[in-house]
C-alpha cells in the first residue's frame, strides 16, 4: 500500500472550505483532518505533498466531449489519447463522451467502436453517453439494458442535424417513455434543426456564406423553441430532462420556467456561451469559423444571463463540448460555405481555469465553482462521491490548484492537439500545479507524469438528482 498525504492546502468541495490535510491510500482518499491537528500530526506517508498557499480541488468533471467525433467529412482533432492528457493538464480528471449509434446500428455497435478508440489510450478516467440517431423497438430495449448494467445511463437526442442526428418529436417522445421507466437521463441538442435548414438554404442563395451567417440562420428563437418542446414532450413522457449546450437567454428562460413548476429539468452551459459572443464568429478573413459551434455563440449580452443562471442553479452543470477542428484543413471546408463548416470548439484544458477566471472576477463562489465543474456532473451522470469531491472513500483524484500564479491562454502552449485556441492571448489568474489520478500524479509543477492507458472505464449510476 502507498500512502499519500497533501498537507496544508485549503481544500475546496462544493459544500465546505477548511484548511486541512488529505490522507491517500493507493487510488482512493482515505481521511480528511483540519492542518495542524493532533489527527493530522499523527500521519505518516512514503510522499508528502507540500500544499500550503494552494487549493486542493477535486479533480474536474467533463460531462460533455467529443474525442474523435466524426462530423461534417473530417473528424474531432483530439483523439482519447491527446484529449484526456489535455483535460488532465488542465485539471479534469474524468470525462463523459458521447458514444455514436449510427443510423441502422444498434447502440451496442456504437458504445463498442468508442471502447476501441478509448481503452488503453486514456490519461484519465472515462465514461460514455451515447448518441441515439435511430430510435427503433430494438434501440429501445437497449436503453433498458444499458441502464441497467451502467454501461450509459445517459442518452443524447437531437432536434438538430436532419440527416444525420435529427430525431423527430415522435421518436424523441418514445425514447423520453423509455426513460421514464428505466430510470435513464435524456440529454436534448433542443434546437429546430429542419427550420434552421430552411433559413441556411435562404442565406446561402442570398449570398450569405460566411461564418457569421452560422449564427445568424441558428436563430435563438429556435433554441427557445426547441427547448421549450423538448421540455414539454418530457412533461408528457414523465422523464426528467437534461438540456445540453444551452446559450440562448431566451432558452435559458425555459428552463428556469420548468424548474419554477417543479419540473426535473436541467441544463449545461459550456465557456464557449460564457466568455466568447457573435463578435468572435464575425472576425474577419474567416477566422470566425474557429468559433463555429452550436448551438451557436450568441450576442454578449445573453452571457450576464447565463451567469446569472448558474448562480441561482437553473442552470446547474458547465461542460467544454470539446470538439476541436483544426483551422487548417477542417474548419477551412467552409470557406465559401458556412454550412460545411465543421461544428466545435475545443476546450477541454480550458474550463477550470475559465471557471476560476470567474472566481477571481465574483461572478461565482469558489464552492460554486467546484459544484458546477465538479460535483454537480458527477452526481448528473451517477459518478458521485466516486467522482466530483474529496472525502473518505472518493477517489483520489485531486488537484493542487495555485490560485494567484497568472497564466496566459495560447495554442502555443495548450496541449490540445488543435492549431488554434478558442481564447489566444486571454490573460487568466490561477492554474494547475499538480493532478492526481487515482492516487498517481499524471502532472506535477508542470512536468507529465501521466501514461496513456492510465485511465480507466467507468459504469455509472443514474442520475442523482431525482428521488
Ligand atoms: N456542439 C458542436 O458544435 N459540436 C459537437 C456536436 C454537438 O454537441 O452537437
Ligand atoms: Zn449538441
Ligand atoms: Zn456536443
Amino acid at each position: 500500500m502507498t500512502r499519500t498525504l497533501i498537507t496544508g492546502g485549503l481544500v475546496i468541495t462544493a459544500a465546505e472550505e477548511l484548511t486541512a490535510d488529505v490522507l491517500i491510500e493507493d487510488q482512493r482518499i482515505v481521511a480528511l483532518a483540519s492542518t495542524g491537528s493532533e489527527v493530522a500530526a499523527g500521519w505518516r506517508a512514503e510522499r508528502v505533498i507540500d500544499a500550503s498557499g494552494k487549493y486542493v480541488i477535486p479533480g474536474g468533471v467533463d460531462a460533455h466531449t467529443h474525442m474523435e467525433l466524426p462530423f461534417g467529412g473530417t473528424k474531432a482533432s483530439d483523439s482519447f489519447e491527446t484529449g484526456t492528457r489535455a483535460a488532465a493538464w488542465g485539471g479534469t480528471t474524468t470525462i463523459v463522451d458521447f458514444a455514436v449509434q449510427q443510423v441502422g446500428d444498434s447502440l451496442r455497435a456504437g458504445l463498442d467502436s468508442w471502447h476501441a478508440k478509448a481503452e488503453g489510450n486514456c490519461a484519465i478516467d472515462y465514461a460514455f453517453h451515447t448518441i441515439v440517431s435511430d430510435v427503433t423497438d430494438e434501440v429501445l430495449k437497449e436503453l433498458d439494458l444499458l441502464t441497467e448494467s451502467g454501461e450509459s445511463t445517459s442518452f443524447k437526442l437531437f432536434m438538430a442535424y436532419p440527416g444525420v442526428f435529427y430525431s423527430d418529436d415522435g421518436k424523441i417522445l418514445r425514447a423520453m417513455q423509455r426513460c421514464a421507466g428505466n430510470g435513464g437521463l435524456i440529454m436534448m441538442h433542443a434546437e429546430n434543426g429542419i427550420a434552421i435548414d430552411v433559413l441556411v438554404a435562404q442565406a446561402l442563395a442570398a449570398g450569405h456564406t460566411d461564418p457569421r451567417y452560422h449564427g445568424e440562420v441558428r436563430r435563438e428563437l429556435l433554441e427557445a423553441e426547441a427547448t421549450h418542446r423538448a421540455i414539454k414532450l418530457a412533461q408528457v413522457a414523465g422523464a426528467p430532462l437534461y438540456v445540453v449546450h444551452v446559450s440562448a437567454a431566451s432558452a435559458l428562460a425555459e428552463l428556469a420556467t420548468a424548474r419554477d413548476q417543479g419540473l426535473p429539468v436541467f441544463g449545461e452551459t459550456c465557456p464557449q456561451y460564457l466568455f466568447l459572443s457573435t463578435d468572435n464568429l464575425a472576425e474577419p478573413d474567416f477566422e470566425g469559423a474557429k468559433y463555429v459551434c452550436s448551438t451557436p455563440l450568441r450576442p454578449r449580452e445573453h452571457q450576464a444571463e447565463l451567469w446569472k443562471g448558474l448562480r441561482t442553479d437553473d442552470l446547474q452543470v458547465v461542460s467544454t463540448d470539446h470538439c476541436p477542428f483544426c483551422f487548417v484543413g477542417q474548419k477551412e471546408l467552409g470557406r465559401g460555405d458556412f454550412s460545411k463548416i465543421p461544428n466545435g470548439l475545443p476546450g477541454v484544458e480550458n474550463r477550470m481555469d475559465l471557471l476560476h477566471q470567474a472566481v477571481v472576477e465574483g461572478r461565482i463562489s469558489r464552492r460554486r465553482w467546484i459544484e458546477i465543474a465538479c460535483a454537480a456532473p458527477a452526481r448528473m451522470f451517477g459518478l458521485y462521491p466516486r467522482k466530483g469531491t474529496i472525502a473518505p472513500g472518493a477517489d483520489a483524484d485531486v488537484v493542487i490548484y495555485d490560485p494567484t500564479a497568472s497564466q496566459t491562454l495560447s495554442a502555443a502552449t495548450h496541449h490540445m492537439n488543435v492549431d488554434y485556441s478558442a481564447y489566444e492571448g486571454r490573460q487568466v489568474t490561477g492554474r494547475v500545479q499538480t493532478v492526481l489520478s487515482r492516487g498517481t500524479t499524471v502532472l506535477q509543477d508542470g512536468r507529465w507524469l501521466g501514461r496513456a492507458g492510465h485511465g480507466g472505464f467507468l459504469r455509472r449510476g443514474t442520475c442523482q438528482y431525482l428521488g
